[in-house]
């Protein structure tokens, strides 16, 4: 089946791409048992997210991933317990290091570092969520390979990248392999710590899982 032009009357299969198993299991407790959906936790990271979700690819037929999971939100986006729906998947690391200060992959003339996500559906699940969500923020979500641990890198990456609402490990890995198989992509993150100074015990994991989880039945409804 060609997932941008899906057979008009078949339903829509949808991946669920997270990082462990509590993430999965989550999003799984939210869908209710909806046989339209398939959820896999791929590991921790860019790599890993892209190998699971190229091999889940492989193996079945779907006409749309969604990225999920706890993620760190921008203290001036998505305060703790918010959910953010993606506009713009980026590698925010991925590039080089320059006296003038970091270049990207597409300013490097390398490639890109940017997934578009499927704008109308993530547009419209944004406002659905709003109705049954405590904040729901629409802004790019940064993937990146190191966890923020400092106010200096927070700071740089919210200037790098105006907007940015969350930062994740794994959002652009299953994005490009999404992409490279033609298959429209959504991120959907709940916020379990602030992006900043590293401090364990601010993280509220327990309560993103559950925002996760009540975001099932909005799921369900939009993504048909
Ligand atoms: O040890 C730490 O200080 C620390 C701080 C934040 C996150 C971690 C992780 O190892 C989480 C990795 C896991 O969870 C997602 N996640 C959650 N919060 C963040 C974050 O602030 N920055 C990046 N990723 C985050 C991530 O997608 C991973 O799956 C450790």
């Amino acid at each position: 089946m060609n997932p941008m032009n899906p057979p008009i009357d078949s339903p829509l299969r949808v991946l669920v791409v997270t990082a462990v198993p509590a993430e999965r299991d989550a999003v799984l407790r939210g869908l209710g048992g909806s046989g339209r959906f398939e959820a896999i936790a791929a590991g921790v990271g860019p790599v890993a997210s892209a190998i699971g979700t190229a091999k889940a690819l492989a193996a079945g037929d779907y006409g749309l991933v969604v990225i999920a999971g706890i993620a760190g939100g921008f203290a001036a986006e998505a305060p703790l317990g918010s959910l953010v729906v993606a506009s713009e998947i980026v590698a925010a690391d991925l590039g080089a290091e320059t006296p003038d200060g970091f270049c990207s992959l597409d300013e490097l003339g390398f490639g890109t570092a940017r997934v578009p996500v499927d704008e109308g559906r993530a547009a419209r699940l944004a406002e659905a969520l709003k109705g049954s969500a405590r904040a729901v923020c629409f802004g790019p979500i940064l993937t990146v390979s190191t966890v923020t641990g400092t106010a200096a890198t927070a700071d740089k990456l919210a200037a790098l990248y105006p907007g940015a609402a969350a930062e994740g490990m794994e959002g652009f890995g299953a994005a490009s392999a999404a992409r490279d198989r033609g298959v429209p992509v959504l991120e959907l993150r709940a916020i379990s710590n602030p992006v900043g100074p590293r401090d364990r015990g601010a993280w509220r994991i327990g309560d993103a899982l559950q925002a996760l989880e009540a975001a099932g039945p909005v799921l369900l409804e939009v993504l048909r």
